[in-house]
């Protein structure tokens, strides 16, 4: 949604709700009742447990069936605290926030292991379990009576009533938290928290490369979401004064999650528009009696058959797609060395030094050695090629060098550092970038949020200053911003900034990689078969850019079947064949070395023909 259109809708509906208990002033009538104002309120209620399921399903890609358990733990500690601890209303609500999300970010610990389907059976499973103990611990949690008697919210001295007799504190109160809950989400997604969440549901291998740690961002997105959950819970319990375990069933996790899906998950309004119309329809439905199931089931069949991005995101698309079907764009030059570049690639080792170096190196998978014995020396500042025939074990070098595979013997310098047991994120941190061989993009990403998930590690601000906006966070938004720009116009793709990266041909999407990995700025590049795919102009293109970035500081590893790019570009080649080193040398000498002419074909290979499998 275009910002200025969701600003006016935003205070449409603030002013809507802040003078719903007033109408009946204007209009003359008993309007709304008692009754309508505490529905109004639930649904607020339930809007803010939506908003913060749509970070976990929308943002972070995580599917929880279980929503309503932490929901009903927020119910239950505020209703505990306040019954049997005295505890004042704003010291239950902070706990009933603060514990749901702990208990969250414990559900995050299976998504080190799994995620989709086995994922949402172990939240179902959660549900299940915390309804059931609710229900059986008779003596703490009142059983099926449940609790009783939970004091009337105060805060100063003063009680918070939803009644034209008691004022409209509550539901005001109800109404500020909506709004931050809000405010929480549109800034978090537009922070580098909500984009390291999107990157690492969409591609996880990449978002790890980029130095994101995705167990803990995925633990982040459950301790928010559960921590909106338990804030509902206890509004909801200072509202109804009564909780027990029938308002958290399964049935009630399901509702949550079609609010999120029916609006349009992973959209910032996605989840106000599904609350408002599923609340709604399930009050209409109920004069349907018998048929109120049916009636329910049929029109989300519908609605969802339709649009089945859900209301928002199926218009936000519509939109969307006439948009970009105006603009006729073209790709600016590449590598374009726009000023500001030094940032990017400066570096202080002094060439002749070594970057990287392995010893004894070996990888085996059961019975296979991909990678056997390897010794190499990669010097800082250079172009260091690695080439082999398929299968001579290029990129399995490369995935331990970059974290993803643990070596089975044999150890990894990096910067004069034994790097061998870190994982792929912290190494990231240290100004190791790669990109993939099947190029990996944040495909529903636009190009320039994939450049900015590249500038994660850089940013110092926390969590609290992100989503408060506070003055540190708003600076590092900014410089990343222009920092972005900044790596698309180096690598021509300015016009294509807002276009979802899976809409770009191939050859844009490898130079949209390359920017991204240099958003890290890194001292050390792996490349993994850049040129794959690309036209013979591209490839010449891309060696200006290799050379460029050598000659300017970074040191680059670059795995590549291409001959004529490999002998433009590189100081330095090492050839493998069945994960040993067969040559290594400069290009001309391992040009003509019998050894690598054997490993290949058996007789000579002509300069400019590709390497064949
Ligand atoms: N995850 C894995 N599990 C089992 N075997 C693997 C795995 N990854 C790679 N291998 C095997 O290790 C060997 C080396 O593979 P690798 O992909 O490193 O070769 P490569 O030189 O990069 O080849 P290509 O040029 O085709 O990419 C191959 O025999 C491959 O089948």
């Amino acid at each position: 949604m275009r910002p200025r259109l969701s600003v006016l809708l935003l205070v449409l509906l603030v002013v809507t709700l802040a003078a719903f208990p007033w109408v009946g002033d204007v209009i003359g009538e008993r309007f709304p009742t008692s009754y309508e104002l505490r529905l109004v309120m639930r649904g607020m209620i339930l809007a803010i447990v939506a908003i913060g399921l749509n970070i976990l399903v929308g943002y972070a890609g995580l599917v929880s069936l279980g929503q309503a358990a932490l929901y009903g733990l927020g119910a239950h500690v505020a209703a505990l605290l306040a019954l049997r601890a005295g505890f004042p209303f704003a010291a239950a609500l902070l706990f009933s926030v603060l514990i749901p999300a702990a208990v969250g970010a414990m559900l995050a610990f299976p998504t080190v292991r799994v995620r989709g389907v086995y994922l949402a059976v172990i939240t179902i499973a959660f549900g299940l379990v915390f309804v059931n103990v609710l229900r059986e611990w008779v003596s703490f949690t009142g059983g099926a009576s449940g609790l009783v008697g939970i004091p009337r919210p105060t805060i100063l001295g003063e009680r918070l009533g939803a009644t034209r007799a008691t004022g409209f504190n509550y539901y005001y109160l109800i109404l500020v938290f909506l709004l931050a809950a809000i405010g929480v989400q549109a800034a978090l997604v537009k922070s580098r928290y909500g984009r390291a969440m999107r990157a690492a549901a969409q591609s996880e291998n990449a978002a790890r490369a980029l130095g994101i740690n995705v167990v803990g961002i995925r633990t982040l997105a459950f301790a928010v979401s559960a921590g909106f959950a338990g804030l509902g819970g206890a509004l909801f319990a200072n509202l109804a004064l009564f909780v027990n375990y029938e308002t958290f069933t399964f049935t009630a996790s399901i509702e949550l999650l079609l609010m999120v899906i029916l609006g349009g998950s992973g959209t910032l309004a996605g989840p106000l528009v599904g609350t408002s119309i599923l609340f709604s329809a399930t009050q209409f439905l109920q004069g349907l009696g018998e048929w109120q199931t049916f009636g329910y089931g049929l029109l989300l069949a519908l609605v969802l058959f339709a649009l089945p991005r859900g209301i928002v995101g199926s218009l936000a698309r519509l939109a969307q797609g006439r948009a970009s079907g105006e603009a006729t764009r073209e790709t600016g030059p590449w590598p374009n060395w726009v000023e500001g570049m030094e940032r990017v690639t400066a570096r202080h080792e002094e060439s002749g030094q070594s970057t990287l170096i392995t010893r004894g190196l070996t990888l085996r998978f059961g019975g296979l050695t991909a990678v056997n014995a390897v010794d190499i020396d990669v010097r800082s500042r250079t172009v260091h090629a690695l080439i082999g025939p398929n299968g001579a074990g290029k990129s399995s070098l490369l995935n331990v060098v970059s974290g993803f595979y643990r070596a089975t013997s044999g150890e990894v310098s990096v910067f004069g550092e034994r790097v061998g047991s870190l994982p792929p994120h912290v190494l990231a941190c240290r100004g190791i970038a790669r990109t993939f061989q099947n190029t990996e993009l944040f495909g529903q990403m636009t190009v320039l949020e994939n450049v900015l998930v590249g500038q994660h590690v850089h940013f110092r601000s926390g969590f609290l200053e992100t989503v408060l906006r506070l003055p540190r966070f708003r600076r590092e938004e900014r410089a990343a911003l222009e920092e972005a720009r900044r790596l698309l116009a180096f690598v021509g793709l300015s016009a294509f900034a807002d276009e979802e990266a899976r809409n770009l041909p191939f050859g844009h999407q490898r130079r949209l990689e390359i920017a991204r990995a240099l958003a890290l700025r890194p001292k050390l590049l792996l490349l993994d078969e850049p040129a794959a795919g690309l036209t013979h102009g591209e490839i010449e293109d891309l060696v200006a850019l290799i050379r460029g970035l050598a000659d300017r500081g970074m040191t680059i590893v670059l795995v590549e079947h291409h001959v004529e790019m490999i002998m433009a570009v590189s100081d330095r080649v090492t050839v493998l064949d069945y994960g040993e080193v067969i040559a290594d040398g400069p290009p001309a000498a391992i040009q003509n070395d019998p050894r690598v002419i054997e490993a290949y074909f058996g007789h000579a290979t002509l300069p400019g023909q590709t390497v064949p499998a």
